[in-house]
C-alpha cells in the first residue's frame, strides 16, 4: 500500500522504531524558539549541564511580547521584558541565533522561519507554539510542542512520538472572486468542528489548494490547529520551489537541483489511504467571519447571527448561547450589520505581504471609517521593509490606519495592543477566545480584505459592499 505524504516524512525521520509499545524517536530538522515556551526549557538544560546539541539548527525570535510602538525603548511591562531578557541570556550563554526587537530578521516565528528559507519540504519543524503547523504549507511535518519537549529538542535534537492519523480535506474547483485562503479555512472549521481535526494529520488537496499561493497556503496550515489537528500539510509543487528559490537558507546550485529532485517524491501515493477524508466544493465558499467564541463558530458573511433555539445539538446549543452573551450578540442580526471599535490586520495567519497588499488595495483611496481604529502589524520586519519599498504602508496612513512594527501584537495581546473590556474587532488572527485580544474583549475572524472594508464601512462587510 502506498503512503501519504505525512507517513513519507515521518518515515524518512525515524531514529528508533517504538514499535507500538513505545514511541518513534523522531529527528527534528529545524526548532524555532520564542520568548513565552523558552525559559524554563533552557532551565533544564543549565540544571542538567547539557548545552543545545545542535544551535545551527535552532533559531529564536522575539514577537509574543514585544511593543509594536517604540521598540527603541526599553519595554514598559515588567512581564514581558523579563521574558525578553531572559531569552536574550539563553541565547547568548547557549550560542543560539537570535533575532532581537529592531533586527532586520525579527517577526512572528512563523513568519521569519519561511521567509529565510529555513522552511523546506519534508522537514520536521517543531516550535513551542500550536501554530508551527503554519510551516506544513511547504510540505514538512511541522508541528507545536510544549516546554518539556522544547528542552528535549534542545537536548538532543529528537522527539518521541507515536504516530498520527491522516485526513484529507480535499478542496476541488475555483474560489469566487473575493474568497480567499482565510474564508476557505474558516469554512472547514465551521464544517469539521473545533475537534474534528483531532489526533490527525491533515492534508490539504485538490485544484483549489494547488491553485493558492505558498503565503495562502500558509493561512491555511496555519489555522489547522484551530481545527484540533497536530498538523497540517501541503504537498510542495512548483509554487512552494519558486517561493523558496534564491532565499538565504535555500539551497543552491547543484544542491538545489538534486533538493527539488527529492522534494518531488513528497506527494501521497496514488494507493495510499486516509484515514478520513472531507471533500469540500471551492464554487460555494462565501467571505465568512465568526460570530462566537471559537473558530469553528462562524458563517457566511452573507448570513445571520443565528439562532441557539434552532440548534439541536444540547453541547452545541449551550455554546452559542453562552458565545452569543459573551458577545454580545442577537440572534437574528444580520452580520454585515455588526459594527465594530478595532480593526486589526496581522497575525501569523495574515501579516504577510500579501495580506497587507490585498488590505491596501481596498483601502486605497478610501478612509476607516469614523469611531474605528485599524492597527497594521506586519508579521515581520521584513514584511514591514518591503510594504514600505511598495508605499503600502502610505495608503495605510491616508486611511487612517496605525502602522506598527512587527510582532504577535492584538493576536493575544501579551503586549499593550489590546481591546478594552466590551470592545468588539475584526481581526485577521486565528482565535476568537474570551479575552483573547483583551479581558472582555470580542473577536470577529477575518480575511485582510473583510477586515479593510470593515475598517471602512465600520460593520462587517466585503468590499463588495463597498462600491
Ligand atoms: C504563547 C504560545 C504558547 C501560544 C500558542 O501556542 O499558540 C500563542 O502563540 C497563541 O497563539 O496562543
Ligand atoms: S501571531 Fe498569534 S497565533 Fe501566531 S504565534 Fe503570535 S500569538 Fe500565536
Amino acid at each position: 500500500m502506498g503512503k501519504t505524504l505525512a507517513e513519507k516524512v515521518w518515515d524518512q525521520h525515524v531514529v528508533r522504531r517504538g514499535d507500538g509499545a513505545e514511541p518513534d524517536l523522531l529527528y527534528i530538522d529545524l526548532h524555532l524558539v520564542h520568548e513565552v515556551t523558552s525559559p524554563q526549557a533552557f532551565d533544564g538544560l543549565r540544571l542538567a549541564g547539557r548545552p543545545v546539541r545542535r544551535p545551527d539548527l535552532t533559531i529564536a525570535t522575539e514577537d509574543h511580547n514585544v511593543p509594536t510602538v517604540g521598540i527603541d525603548l526599553p519595554i514598559a511591562d515588567p512581564v514581558s521584558r523579563t521574558q525578553v531578557e531572559t531569552l536574550r541570556r539563553n541565547c547568548a550563554e547557549f550560542g543560539v541565533r537570535l533575532h532581537p526587537m529592531g533586527d532586520a530578521e525579527q517577526g512572528i516565528v512563523h513568519v521569519v522561519g519561511p521567509q529565510l528559507g529555513l522552511t523546506q519540504p519534508g522537514m520536521t519543524v517543531v516550535c513551542g507554539d500550536s501554530h508551527t503547523s503554519t510551516h506544513g504549507a511547504f510540505g514538512a511535518l511541522a508541528f507545536g510542542i510544549g516546554t518539556s519537549e522544547v528542552e528535549h529538542v534542545l537536548a538532543t535534537q529528537t522527539l518521541p512520538l507515536r504516530p498520527f492519523k491522516t485526513m484529507a480535506i480535499t478542496v476541488e474547483g475555483d474560489l469566487p472572486a473575493g474568497v480567499t485562503a482565510k474564508d476557505l479555512i474558516l469554512a472547514v472549521i465551521a464544517r469539521i468542528g473545533t475537534g474534528g481535526g483531532q489526533g490527525y494529520v491533515l492534508e490539504y488537496r485538490g485544484s483549489a489548494i494547488e491553485a493558492l499561493s505558498m503565503e495562502a497556503r500558509m493561512t491555511v496550515c496555519n489555522m489547522s490547529i484551530e481545527a484540533g489537528a497536530r498538523a497540517g500539510m501541503i504537498a510542495p509543487d512548483d509554487t512552494t520551489f519558486d517561493y523558496l528559490k534564491g532565499r538565504p537558507h535555500a539551497p543552491e546550485g547543484a544542491d538545489w537541483d538534486a533538493a527539488v529532485a527529492n522534494w518531488r517524491e513528497l506527494r501521497t501515493d496514488e494507493d495510499a489511504v486516509f484515514d478520513a477524508e472531507v471533500v469540500i466544493n471551492a464554487a460555494e465558499l462565501a467571505p465568512f467571519v465568526t460570530w462566537g467564541t471559537n473558530p469553528g463558530q462562524g458563517l457566511p458573511l452573507s448570513a445571520s447571527v443565528p439562532d441557539p433555539e434552532a440548534i439541536a445539538d444540547e453541547t452545541e446549543r449551550v455554546a452559542a448561547e453562552k458565545a452569543l452573551a459573551y458577545m454580545g450578540l442577537a440572534a437574528g442580526t444580520p452580520l454585515r450589520e455588526v459594527s465594530v471599535d478595532t480593526v486589526f490586520l496581522g497575525s501569523c495567519t495574515n501579516g504577510r505581504i500579501e495580506d497587507l497588499r490585498a488590505a491596501a488595495d481596498v483601502l486605497q483611496g478610501r478612509h476607516v471609517a469614523s469611531g474605528v481604529r485599524m492597527l497594521v502589524v506586519p508579521g515581520s520586519m521584513r514584511v514591514r521593509a518591503q510594504a514600505e519599498a511598495e508605499g503600502l504602508h502610505k495608503v495605510f496612513i491616508d486611511a487612517g490606519a496605525e502602522w506598527r512594527q512587527a510582532g504577535c501584537s492584538m493576536c493575544l495581546g501579551m503586549n499593550p495592543d489590546q481591546l478594552a473590556p466590551g470592545e468588539r474587532s475584526a481581526s485577521t488572527s486565528n482565535r476568537n477566545f474570551e479575552g483573547r485580544q483583551g479581558k472582555g474583549g470580542r473577536t470577529h475572524l477575518v480575511s485582510p480584505l473583510v477586515a479593510a472594508a470593515t475598517a471602512v464601512r465600520g460593520t462587517l462587510s466585503s468590499p463588495a459592499d463597498l462600491d
